[in-house]
């Protein structure tokens, strides 16, 4: 079926208790019986958040909000080892204004329904997650991550010369604190799981295997207290946040869309490109 904004989808019956919906880029597994919806980021080689991801992304919590039987979403990749290298920098890289706009309105709709969902929200960490990749978990209500000190998080920005805007240091602020978020946004840092652990920013490491089951353990937990309850407290707790962006919404994507297309960005951007490129080969 062709969804209103244009992206393809694919449904699936796998069981009576089960649904399972997919798009290029994402693909969701409902199971009825729990009320807990499983989402996985699926673009090879690094999940890197593009346009059609964003988009996709966006629908398919959309979907899951509205699904009377949807409580609780756990937020995890299909591509071994990589959670999400953050936003696709090809996205940002040698395009026009127009397209650099249309990409942050993306970035910050997706944004405001995963950090304004009322469902609890598990970002299930199976693989590095640098920069727009960290928004994602931190923008969920828990943050498991597997224990492999191969993989990073933390919002590296400034190491590619750009900057976290105020709605990503927001909430790193809320998860980890001011003095923490200073360092760490000045710095770029990338934290080890355990590291990550220590300053708050995940709230649990475990064996690679066990990332998803533990998942659903704490989601379990979560369940318990009534929903009402819970969403209302969530939607005190961060419609502040929520609010700030909404009414800067405008002033966001100008502020974006001017930082990105200045030569001396462009440049960074592509020395950064070509680094990554020449440690791949
Ligand atoms: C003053 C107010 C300012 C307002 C706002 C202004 C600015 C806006 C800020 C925007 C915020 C930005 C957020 C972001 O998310 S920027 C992206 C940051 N991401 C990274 O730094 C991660 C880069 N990638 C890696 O570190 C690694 O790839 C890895 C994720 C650790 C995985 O490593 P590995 O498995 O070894 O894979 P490779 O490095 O070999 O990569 C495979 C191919 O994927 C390409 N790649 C990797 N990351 C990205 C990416 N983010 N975007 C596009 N492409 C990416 C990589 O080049 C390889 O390509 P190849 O196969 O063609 O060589």
């Amino acid at each position: 079926t062709l969804s209103p904004y244009g992206v393809h989808q694919k449904h699936g019956q796998i069981s009576n208790q089960r649904r399972q919906f997919s798009n290029t880029y994402i693909s969701v597994e409902m199971d009825d019986a729990t009320g807990v919806a499983v989402m996985k980021m699926k673009r090879p080689p690094v999940n890197s958040l593009n346009l059609e991801l964003l988009t996709e992304f966006a629908i398919s919590l959309e979907k899951l909000e509205i699904d009377r039987g949807c409580r609780g979403v756990i937020l995890t990749s299909a591509i071994p080892k990589i959670f999400s290298a953050g936003l696709d920098i090809t996205e940002m890289c040698g395009k026009n204004a127009d397209h650099y706009g249309e990409f942050w309105r993306a970035l910050q709709e997706m944004w405001l329904k995963l950090y304004g969902s009322n469902m609890v929200t598990i970002a299930a960490i199976n693989g590095s997650s640098p920069a727009g990749g960290c928004l994602l978990a931190v923008s969920c209500d828990y943050r498991i991550m597997a224990d492999n000190k191969k993989y990073t998080i933390g919002l590296n920005e400034t190491q590619l010369g750009i900057v976290a805007p105020f709605w990503f240091k927001d909430i790193m602020t809320d998860t980890i604190g001011h003095r923490a978020t200073e360092r760490s946004l000045e710095l770029g840092m990338l934290y080890s799981p355990t590291d990550a652990l220590k300053i708050g920013l995940v709230d649990e490491v475990v064996a690679e295997d066990k990332v998803l089951s533990t998942a659903s353990a704490v989601m379990a937990q979560w369940f318990a207290v009534p929903d009402h309850a819970r969403q209302l407290t969530k939607s005190m707790m961060r419609k502040p946040n929520l609010d700030r962006l909404v009414t800067h919404r405008e002033a966001d994507i100008k502020n974006f869309v001017s930082f990105i297309s200045r030569d001396s960005i462009q440049k960074s951007l592509q020395i950064y490109m070509e680094m990554l490129k020449k440690k791949g080969s």
